[in-house]
């Protein structure tokens, strides 16, 4: 069969995008790992797939699933592009968007062509529901990897994430400790690796080795994150400027009990369809 898709991105972290509202198919994990693979696919960090609601009260269901073919819980560059992907495509006009994912409604609202903001909910900090084998609940934990302990926050942002700080990003060793991070036995699901150098109460560098994907050029969820661990370890403010590789996004979260809200860019590539 043959599906139309769209090639987007947010900061480089990017996406093949299919709405399967208007057309059918039964997508299964070797489909996802074609479609994602860069020498024999289109190539992307994660594939989106819109679909239909199954609560009549919101605009759309939104799934995600890694490089790897699994299927994740939450993308935050992925709803931004999301956003823009439904709007040009005509499946809605709106500028406010409610959308199902698997871990929750979230909602979307469209500033501009190129800015999109998204309430991403509330964080988990609750060890068992991130998921993360700890006694209790603390703003940062000990994490033996490679014979070395390293101090880590935990949060869940839909997914689960864990934020390292570093000195310097440029130095970090992401490609060393991030696949050890993301296998940790304490992290029952596995677990988005974050390095966050703080630059100021108000500013972060961040790096994040992506479960299922490996290091990307920018995570939105990570970001989230890594903003909620700095200000529950007393390191930042509650509006804070994320660094990425890819590019820059504004994190606001007020604290215990409010959503996190990311601000930031959603570009869409090139148009095309693939035989699957
Ligand atoms: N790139 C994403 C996160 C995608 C899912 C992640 N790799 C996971 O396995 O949880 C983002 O922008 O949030």
């Amino acid at each position: 069969m043959i599906l139309n898709f769209t090639k987007m991105h947010g900061l480089g972290n990017d996406f093949v995008v299919l709405d399967l509202v208007t057309q059918h198919f039964n997508l299964r994990p070797r489909h996802i790992r074609k479609l994602a693979d860069r020498r024999f696919g289109i190539g992307c960090d994660q594939v989106l797939v819109v679909e239909p609601p199954q609560d009549p009260d919101v605009d759309f269901r939104y799934r995600i699933y890694n490089a790897d073919g699994d299927e994740v819980e939450q993308c935050g560059n992925g709803a931004r592009c999301f956003a823009r992907f439904v709007r040009a495509r005509r499946l809605t006009n709106k500028h406010s968007i409610s959308v199902e994912t698997s871990a929750g409604i979230i909602h979307l609202r469209v500033i501009s062509d190129n800015q999109i903001e998204v309430d991403m909910g509330q964080p988990v900090l609750t060890p068992q529901d991130i998921p993360f084998r700890a006694e209790q609940q603390a703003p940062s934990y000990e994490l033996l990897v490679d014979g070395q302990s390293l101090s880590i926050g935990a949060v869940s942002m839909g997914n689960p994430h864990a934020v390292t700080r570093v000195d310097n990003t440029d130095t970090a060793a992401v490609a060393q400790l991030g696949p050890l991070i993301e296998q940790h036995p304490d992290f029952p699901r596995k677990v988005n690796a974050g390095f966050m150098q703080v630059v100021s109460r108000g500013e972060i560098n961040l790096r994040v080795y992506e479960r299922g994907v490996g290091e990307t050029l920018a995570c939105g969820t990570g970001a989230c994150a890594a903003v909620v661990a700095g200000n529950v370890q007393g390191l930042l403010d509650n509006h804070v400027k994320v660094n990425l590789p890819g590019g820059s996004l504004e994190i606001e979260w007020a604290g215990a009990g409010h959503p996190v809200i990311m601000t930031g860019p959603a570009t869409t590539v090139f148009e095309g369809s693939v035989r699957l």
